[in-house]
């Protein structure tokens, strides 16, 4: 069987939905299909999870939300319509919405949990009953009937692993379809919490491994994943098949397309991932595989940039020698809650690279401050403008003549990097650059690698 993940963007109206439900019912391999919130009809939509995160909002303010609620209910109330769903039919849409504020959450957190899960959660109800209402055998199934249980944050939660033994209980009828919304989970004590933004591609491959899927179709608005962001490279090739390890260093470096952490339930269930588009389905899209079953036939597979990075440098003459000097700086960061990204290093400097998202200016002072104090170095700089390119393939690692190339294409240029790593696996080169040459330097080493 397969499990088929269709995200936001394949489903943001009637049309979308109809071409999304042929695909399902062109295969009657395709019985658990996952389906995102509504996505973006046009540029200057809005999503459907940003308007549920309006009205959280709204609600915590006790502002009157009648407003953001009619936005939100329109947008399933057209998909309906477009079904020939009646408004008799679809009104167990708008109370679910307009109950919303009525429950009690343990606290404004988990409330937003809750409101944002909506998304996924009343539109696979929706398709189930659009599915039901043209005859087909479809169920809709709920985290919490199917326990899918996680832990953690909850709007960063983790799959906790008794999932798996639930969901390896559920039976799937013959010719029968299960609609599951994408995006959340329930935490033991009976409470709704979200993977990060992007996690229905989490779901889809949960629901993979836990009920054995001999492929995890995820289904999108493009021809499977392009070897550069296509808002940077103007009409980037598409990869035609790649190892796990590939792109989940490529999707935690940036290629937004599919969740790095969706990677991870796959790899245990060694299950392949197909990237397709929905409006193409008879397009090859990008097989994602084990390395075992691949032979790289490019060196580079892919590049991407990130530019929400900070970098901390510090100077100081013998510092390889100094015994706990690393270790005093991450119990300061440890004390102060904050992640680092990298730690490059050389006999006597160090750099830590921070992500953005766990800093203010504040906090930066204080850490600075701190190490300051501690470890009293010979120079100590801090650097906002920061961004990683990540250059990632297999085949990287028998061509060592490649880093060469891309770092003479870089300096030709005028791009000099402020940091090189090869990574451990030695399929990926990681360079650090200023923010305002990342773009150029993706193109640059996109064009070395096709
Ligand atoms: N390397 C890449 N390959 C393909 N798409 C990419 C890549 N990098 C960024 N994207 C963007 O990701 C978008 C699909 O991701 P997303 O909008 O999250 O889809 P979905 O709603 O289907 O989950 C594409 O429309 C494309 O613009
Ligand atoms: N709707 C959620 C979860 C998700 O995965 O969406 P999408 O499939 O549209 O990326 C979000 O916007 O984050």
């Amino acid at each position: 069987m397969k499990v088929v993940k269709f995200g936001g963007s394949s489903l943001t109206d009637g049309q979308n939905v109809e071409q999304a439900l042929n695909i399902v019912l062109s295969d009657p391999e395709r019985r658990a299909i996952v389906v995102s919130a509504p996505g973006k009809r046009s540029d200057d939509d809005i999503k459907i999870t940003d308007l549920l995160i309006k009205y959280a909002g709204m609600t915590l303010k006790s502002e009157d939300t009648n407003e953001i609620v009619q936005n939100i209910f329109m947008r399933y109330q057209e998909i309906g319509h477009y079904f020939g769903l009646s408004d008799q039919e679809l009104k167990v849409i708008k109370d679910i919405l307009l109950a919303l504020p009525n429950q009690t959450y343990p606290n404004s957190s988990y409330l937003m949990a809750a409101f944002k899960a909506h998304g996924e959660r009343l539109n696979a109800r929706l398709i189930a009953m659009i599915l039901q209402h043209q005859g087909v055998k479809s169920r809709f199934l709920d985290p919490t009937e199917a326990g899918l249980i996680v832990t953690g944050q909850p709007n960063d939660a983790l799959v906790n692993p008794e999932s798996y033994l639930n969901l390896d209980q559920i039976k799937i009828a013959t010719g029968e379809r299960i609609i599951f919304p994408g995006f959340f989970g329930i935490t033991p004590s009976g409470n709704i919490a979200t993977f990060s933004r992007g996690g229905s591609d989490i779901t889809g491959a949960i629901l993979a491994r836990g009920f054995h899927a001999d492929m995890y179709e995820n289904f999108t608005d493009v021809n499977g994943i392009f070897a550069a962001n296509p808002h940077i490279v103007d009409n980037p090739q598409s990869i035609k098949k790649m190892t796990y390890r590939e792109m989940r260093e490529l999707s935690y470096a940036g290629f937004s397309v599919f969740h790095d952490e969706a990677l991870i339930p796959v790899i245990q269930g060694q299950i392949p991932i197909n990237v397709k588009n929905t409006h193409e389905p008879d397009q090859p899209g990008t097989i994602i595989v084990p390395e075992k079953d691949f032979v790289p036939d490019n060196i580079i597979t892919g590049v991407t940039s990130q530019k929400h990075f900070s970098a901390l440098y510090l100077h100081k003459y013998l510092l390889n020698k100094e015994a706990g000097f690393t270790l005093r700086i991450l119990q300061i960061l440890y004390k102060h809650n904050v992640p680092y990204e990298h730690m490059p290093s050389g006999i006597d400097d160090i750099t830590i690279i921070f992500n953005n998202d766990f800093l203010n200016d504040q906090l930066i002072d204080q850490i600075c401050n701190e190490i300051q104090a501690t470890i009293n170095p010979d120079q100590l700089e801090w650097i906002d403008d920061y961004a990683i390119i990540m250059v990632v393939g297999e085949g990287m690692k028998k061509y060592h003549v490649v880093s060469r190339q891309i770092l003479d294409s870089l300096g030709d240029h005028d791009i000099s990097p402020r940091m090189i790593n090869q990574g451990a696996s030695q399929i990926s080169m990681m360079i650090g650059t200023k923010k305002e040459k990342a773009d150029e330097a993706v193109k640059i080493i996109y064009h070395l690698s096709v």
